[in-house]
Order: structure tokens, then sequence, then C-alpha cells
């Protein structure tokens, strides 16, 4: 198993690929309350990386820090080589263009429509015109597998599972390289479920994406992983593939990765 890019035998065992994403000595903060101590993680170039950890591990807040939504304390974060946290403002605003996220209840703009929603980021992003930017918008939303009449319906008018679509469409809005989802699945039942697992390991595939997936649905991390983080005591506390995860010697991961609904999860896969 890979160990923490911080520990000392990393460069020993880190194999040589591409960092997408680099966080190093990241602590995070609301007041009082550390939420990571000193977390080192690293994104590999084209994989589905899986973020796991206790309710309230700070996995959303991990996601919400990557791109730039909560200011941390102290640390580093590198997106494609840029960084995020203490570089300049405008280099942020490029790398920022270079992701799209997806967030658990969609975010959508309750006031616009289907459609709108995904031109929102094109709108800001680029300079096309509106035939073009409706034209591109109608693509990603034929993408996620929604219909085209829903491109006119406002987010109150779809089921949940449509609403992840549309917030997955608009994630993918500007051809990003990097998709983060927070709780993709979460509420789905489980063909729904499954059928999101799918569209992401076939976007992942044919669209080449990295993907940062906020996730307790261990279906998907069996189904789409390549890699799973393991948050726990304030950092990253284990990070590999998902079959090696039942042999780390923590008494939440083998909980986990070894329970009832773990070994379901491996029967079914
Ligand atoms: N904006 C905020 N202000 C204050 N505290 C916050 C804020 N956002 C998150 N927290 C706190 O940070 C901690 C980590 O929250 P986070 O949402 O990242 O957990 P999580 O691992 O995603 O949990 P879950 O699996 O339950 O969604 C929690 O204790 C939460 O209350």
């Amino acid at each position: 198993m890979k160990g923490n890019p911080g520990s000392p035998d990393a460069a020993k065992v880190t194999p040589a690929r591409e960092a997408i994403i680099r966080v190093r000595g990241l602590h995070t903060a609301f007041g009082p309350q550390v939420v990571h101590d000193n977390l080192n993680l690293d994104v590999w170039k084209g994989e589905v990386l899986g973020i796991v950890g206790g309710s309230g591990t700070g996995k959303s807040v991990l996601l919400r820090t990557i791109v730039g939504l909560i200011r941390p304390v102290r640390g580093e974060i590198q997106v494609l080589g840029t960084d995020v946290i203490n570089g300049p403002e405008s280099d942020r605003r490029a790398v920022e263009k270079q992701w799209g996220v997806a967030f658990q209840d969609g975010a959508l703009f309750s006031s616009l429509t289907v459609l709108q929603n995904v031109m929102a980021p094109m709108r800001e992003h680029l300079r096309l015109s509106h035939g073009l930017m409706k034209a591109l918008g109608e693509l990603k939303i034929s993408l996620v597998g929604l219909p085209p009449l829903s491109c006119g319906k406002f987010p109150s008018e779809l089921s949940g599972g449509m609403r992840k679509r549309a917030a997955l469409a608009r994630a993918l809005a500007l051809d990003p390289k990097i998709v983060f989802l927070d709780e993709p699945t979460a509420g789905l039942d489980p063909i729904g479920a499954a059928a999101y697992d799918d569209l992401i390991g076939e976007l992942q595939r044919s669209l080449g994406l990295t993907v940062f997936m906020v996730t307790h649905d261990l279906d998907s991390l069996y189904a789409i992983c390549d890699r799973v983080a393991v948050l726990a005591e304030k950092r990253v506390l284990v990070e590999g593939p998902v079959d090696m995860m039942a042999t780390v010697d923590h008494p939440w991961v083998q909980e986990y990765f070894t329970g009832p609904r773990a070994r379901a999860a491996t029967a079914a896969d």
C-alpha cells in the first residue's frame, strides 16, 4: 500500500505518477475546532479517488478547501501545478476553469432552468455566442443521460437523481480536467446509485477526467474508485486501492471495510 505522502518512506513507495492535486501540511480550523492537522494528499491524474471517513472527519471541508470555498489556517494546495492558496488570485481564477464541482444537494440555481444552470459557468468564463453556449449546454445535458425535455425544467421540477445529473452537467460545462463530487449517490435508490456510478466511470474513461469523490457509498468505492483516501485523526490516515483497505490495522477502517456492508459490496462487485 502506498504510504501517506507525508511519511518518511513515501518517496520509496510512491509510483512515478503525476499529481494533479497536491496537498501538503493542511491545517483547517473553525475557531477552536481543528478539522485538519498536517493533512497530506496526492490525487493522481486520471484516477477516481474516493474520500471516505467517519461523519465529521472533514471530507467535505477538504473538498471545499481545495476548490477555494474555505480558507485554511496554513498549508499548501497545488492544483495542476498552481498554488491555489498562496498564489496570485489571477492564477487561481485560471485554474478554477479547469475543475467542476457537483455538491451533494446539487446546489443548482432554483430560479434558472437546467439549461440556464449549465450555461451559467460558460457565461462567467467563456466568450461565446448565446447559440453556441446553448448547443454546448444541451450537449452536456445529454451527456449525463438527461432527456432533452429536462433542459427547460426548473430544479424543483426534477427528481433527486435528475438534479444530481443536472449538477454533474453543470460541473462539466467548461470541459474540466477535474471533477469534484460531494456524496454523489447519497439519497439515490440502489439502482439509481449504480447508474450514476456507471455514468461517472464512463465519463472518466471517455473524457480522461480526474474524479475527487467524497462518498459513504461502499458500492461506489468498489465499482469505480481506483484508490481510496481515508480521513481520520484530522489527516489522511491511509490511501491506496480499495481492496487493500481490509488489511489496514485501524478500528474505523477495519469496521468500515470488513463489516457486513463491505462484504455485501465486495460480493456485488
Ligand atoms: N462552515 C463551517 N463552519 C463551522 N464549522 C464547520 C463548517 N463546515 C464544517 N464545519 C465542521 O467541520 C467538521 C467537518 O465537517 P465536514 O462537513 O467536512 O464533515 P464530513 O466528513 O464531510 O462529514 P459527513 O460524512 O457527515 O458529511 C464538522 O465538525 C463540521 O461541523
